[in-house]
Formats: structure tokens, sequence, C-alpha cells
């Protein structure tokens, strides 16, 4: 099983037999670009929160074909022939990666990721850098949606035990903390990226005990500082919350506090307010309540509305397995190939006008508006396109309406592909997580409110420069003729 650890073959069988055949015709060498972007924003949302370059970056600094993957593959496909092995076998990814920077605010049809080589290894990445870039910006976006409505309270990411298997758990985890939640309950998650971790207690320690009262004394004399009791097991307000003051009154007596209580089934609304009063008046005004139950942003929304006394959230299956939608429909695409030593942009195309993909090597750059300080736009180029990185004055048009159109000068073009990967090797230096998600909260803070809003946002706009534009068109023209 020591495939299991290699994620070379993590790709599509397809991506090997495109491989093999280029390999056999003698095209393998010639260049590509493609370029990674969605279509349709998850949830309704406003925006999307990029997540997924580190683990792309480790893909891609540990792709080989060690011998027991070209074993399988031998043994997978009799017209692989030895020479096509032995290929693979000296195979290294000698291509250029350029990508957002995860934290990043990314809109519909932007490039943000994009690959340029050799057609044999560009198509190698396709499926695991879709995969990993699909969920993560996914998760992270959901996670986003959360830290909008709680208002600056704690946000505990509970998901791991419902998680779509143990990876998603633990880059669910990571994205989610990026995306502006506190702590994770997952620990592997915690050491493997230094994500604060968090937790109570379950149902079963309370099961576990002769009576409520003596299980919550026995969990506090174990951990008794900051211990959080889940008050639901038998009848909140009337066993857990008595309860849990007991055994504050047994920290007071060692010179501890109670952390607070947790909360997991019925009125979470009703209930906190009935156990902020207990609490309160038994003079633990600085216990904080946790809630947990199915929560989601819209529920916990409802929650704040209806004066639910909560303080920390406990989400899990929502958000890690994203329930509203379960995928994001990211896509990568050939946007420019070499032909004769050149490279010549391509499309495709699609009886719906807008799939049909931006033709070309595209850069893309958030336009600043300098008196505003707000993004106005995100500006799609060919990367040989100049004007904008000297700041001239830009067209800003709807590639899909190009009637709409409005001119611009008084811009800071900020790129926003950074470059990843040059020539296979990595020149990107990972930023630590801590300041991914810091990086992330000062992104929140140069677009309008009308776009961020969770319903019904503005839309956000995203241009093509008329350079690009005309190209596409031209291409159409071409196709139809
Ligand atoms: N005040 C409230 N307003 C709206 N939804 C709420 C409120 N309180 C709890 N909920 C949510 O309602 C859903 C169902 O809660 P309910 O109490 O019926 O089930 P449960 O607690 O899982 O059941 P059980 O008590 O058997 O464990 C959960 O997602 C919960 O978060
Ligand atoms: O509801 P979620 O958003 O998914 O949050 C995680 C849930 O997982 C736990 O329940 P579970 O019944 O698995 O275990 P327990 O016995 O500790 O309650 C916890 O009590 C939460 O209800
Ligand atoms: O610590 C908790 O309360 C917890 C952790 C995982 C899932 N549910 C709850």
């Amino acid at each position: 099983m020591d495939g299991m650890n290699n994620l070379t073959l993590h790709t599509d069988k397809y991506q090997i037999n495109m491989m093999y055949a280029h390999w056999k015709n003698g095209t393998d060498g010639e260049g590509a670009v493609f370029e990674a972007f969605f279509r349709k924003l998850p949830f309704g949302n406003g925006y999307a929160v990029f997540a997924g370059l580190e683990r792309i970056v480790d893909f891609i600094r540990h792709l080989k074909f060690g011998e027991e993957e070209l074993a399988y593959l031998a043994q997978q496909e009799e017209n692989y022939d030895s020479g096509f092995l032995e290929c693979l076998r000296r195979f290294q990814f000698k291509g250029n990666v350029h990508a957002v920077e995860e934290g990043t605010l990314v809109f519909p049809n932007e490039p943000i990721v994009r690959v340029e080589g050799t057609i044999f290894e560009t198509q190698l990445v396709e499926t695991a850098l879709l995969n990993f870039m699909n969920y993560q910006t996914l998760i992270a976006t959901k996670a986003s949606r959360i830290k909008q409505v709680a208002n600056g309270d704690i946000l505990l990411e509970f998901g791991t035990r419902r998680a779509q298997e143990a990876d998603a758990a633990v880059w669910g985890a990571r994205a989610s903390y990026i995306a502006g939640f506190h702590a994770t309950s997952n620990m592997h998650a915690g050491m493997m990226f230094g994500i604060p971790t968090k937790g109570t207690h379950a149902h079963s320690w309370v099961q576990g005990h002769e009576s409520e009262e003596e299980a919550f004394l026995a969990y506090a004399k174990a951990l008794p500082d900051g211990v959080t009791l889940l008050v639901d097991t038998y009848d909140t307000l009337r066993s857990g919350v008595p309860n849990a003051i007991k055994t504050a009154r047994y920290l007071e007596s060692i010179g501890k506090r109670l952390g607070g209580i947790r909360l997991d089934s019925g009125d979470l609304a009703y209930l906190s307010k009935e156990a902020r009063k207990l609490l309160d008046s038994a003079g633990l005004q600085d216990a904080k309540i946790v809630a947990s139950n199915d929560l989601d942003e819209t529920l916990i929304f409802n929650l704040k509305a209806q004066g639910a006394k909560i303080d920390t959230w406990g989400v899990g299956t929502q958000l890690i397995t994203a329930a509203d939608q379960p995928s994001l429909g990211g896509v990568y695409k050939l946007t420019a190939r070499e032909k004769n030593g050149e490279y010549i942009p391509v499309i495709k195309i699609s009886a719906n006008p807008e799939k049909v993909s931006a033709p070309g090597k595209k850069d893309v750059y958030r336009i600043m508006n300098k008196t505003t300080g707000l993004a106005e736009a995100d500006y799609m180029t060919l990367h040989d396109e100049t004007d904008v990185r000297d700041g001239e004055r830009i067209k800003l048009f709807d590639p899909v309406h190009p009637y709409i159109h409005r001119y611009m000068s008084n811009y800071e073009a900020v790129p926003l592909l950074k470059p990843i990967v040059v020539e296979g090797e990595i020149v990107y230096e990972l930023p630590p997580l801590e300041e991914i998600r810091n990086y992330h909260e000062r992104q929140l803070a140069i677009f309008r409110p009308e776009i961020l809003r969770k319903l019904n946002p503005d839309l956000y706009p995203v241009h093509l420069s008329e350079r690009a534009w005309q190209v596409k068109m031209d291409l159409i023209k071409a196709h139809q003729e």
C-alpha cells in the first residue's frame, strides 16, 4: 500500500491515455496553457474564497512515477509500451504555475490558477488541481458565509465525524480557519496546520456515569481550566444547568471558573436565554454558552434574530459537507497551445454563450479605485498587454453585454496571479496559515458591502480587455465559418 501516499496517479485515466497518445504521436513536448476557473458562485454568494494552493503546491512538488505506479500502469493498459513507461519514470514537472493567493476573494470566469508547460505535464495535473481547488474553495466560501452572520462570535469547526472522509475533514478545517473560524475539534488538523483546537465533551461522558452531577464533577476535576459542560443529556434547565452551577461552585473552591455550557438540542433560542438567566443569577456572568446541532448560516442568523444568548457556535455537518451545495464546478480549460513554435489562442465553443471560454493566455488584475480605495472590478487581459500595467485609461465592459461600458483611469491594478512554480521550481513561499487568515480579512475590507452580503448580493464585475474580447470574437467567427 506504499502508493497510498504518492498522489501522482490521483488523476483520471483519460489524462494518462492522452499523455500516452501525445507521446505516441510525438506531440508530448508541445506547449500548452490551461486556466482553472469556475462559472457560478456557490450558495448564491457574491464571492468565493480561494483555498487549496498549499495542497496543489505540495502535489506538484511530489509528482513522481515510482516503481509501484509504473507497474500498475503496465498492468492496466497493455498499449502503454515500455518507452512510454520509461518516459514516465524520468518525468519531472518543469512547467509554470501562477495562482491567486489563498484567502483571496475570487469571482466567476476569471483564471484563479494558470498552468503552462508541455501538454504532457499540464494535462497530468488537471484532475488533482481541480479536486483540491474545488473542495477547499467551496468550504472556505461556506465558512465565510457563516462567519458573516456570527458577527464576531467564536466559531468552532466540529465536522470531522460527518465529513466525506479524512482528507475532507482536515483540509476543510483548514479552509474554515482561513475564512475566519477560530478553532477546530480535529486534533490532526491542529497538528498539521497549527489551527487552535477546542473541545467540550460528548453525551457518552454523562451517560457513562451514575449521575449527571457526578459526571460533571469528575470532568471538571480532570480538566479544571475553562471546562465547558454539555447540559442537555437529561433536562437542560432542570438538571443540566443546575448541575453545571454546582460544578462551578466546586471549581471556585479550588480557585477556578466554569468555562461554560454547551446546548446541543431543543429550542436553542429559548434554552440559551433561560440558561443565561440561571448562570447570571448564580454569579456566572463570565460562563459562555456554546450551541451546536446541525447549525448553518441561516439558523445562526435566525437564532440571533430571536435574541438567543449564544456566545460560541459549534458547526459541523452543514459546513464540512457544504450541504446546500456540495460541489464547486471549477474547470480547467486549454486557452493556448504551441503551433510551429508559437502560442495560438484556442477556444471551447458552447451553445450557451456564457460557457464559451475566453481564449489566450491571460492575466487578471483587481482594479482598485484610487479615490475610494475599493475594488471596482476584476480585469482580464491577454498576457502580453501592457496598458493596465502602465496605468493607462482602460475600457471596462461586460463581456456578455459589451455595449455596457465605461472608462477608468484613476486606478491601481493589482495582479492577482502570482508566480508559484517557475520551470518546475517552487518560487513561492507558502505563507503561514495565520497570515493567510489575516490577508483574507483584509481582502473583505476592499469590497463594497453590497457585494459581500449573503442574500441577493450585487454582482461584482469581471471584465475582459478589448483585445482579449476581440480574440474571442475572431475565434468564434472562424469556427462558425
Ligand atoms: N429557536 C430555534 N429556531 C429555529 N431553529 C432552531 C431553534 N432551536 C433549534 N433549532 C434547530 O432546529 C433543528 C431541529 O432541532 P430539534 O430540537 O427538533 O432536534 P434535536 O434537538 O436534534 O432533537 P432531539 O431533542 O431529539 O435531540 C436543529 O437544526 C436545531 O439547530
Ligand atoms: O450537528 P453538527 O453541526 O454536525 O455538529 C457536530 C455534532 O456532533 C456531535 O453530535 P453526536 O451526536 O455525533 O455526538 P454526541 O453524542 O457527542 O452528541 C455534537 O454534539 C454535535 O451535535
Ligand atoms: O467538542 C465538542 O463539543 C464537539 C466536537 C466534535 C463534534 N461535536 C462536538
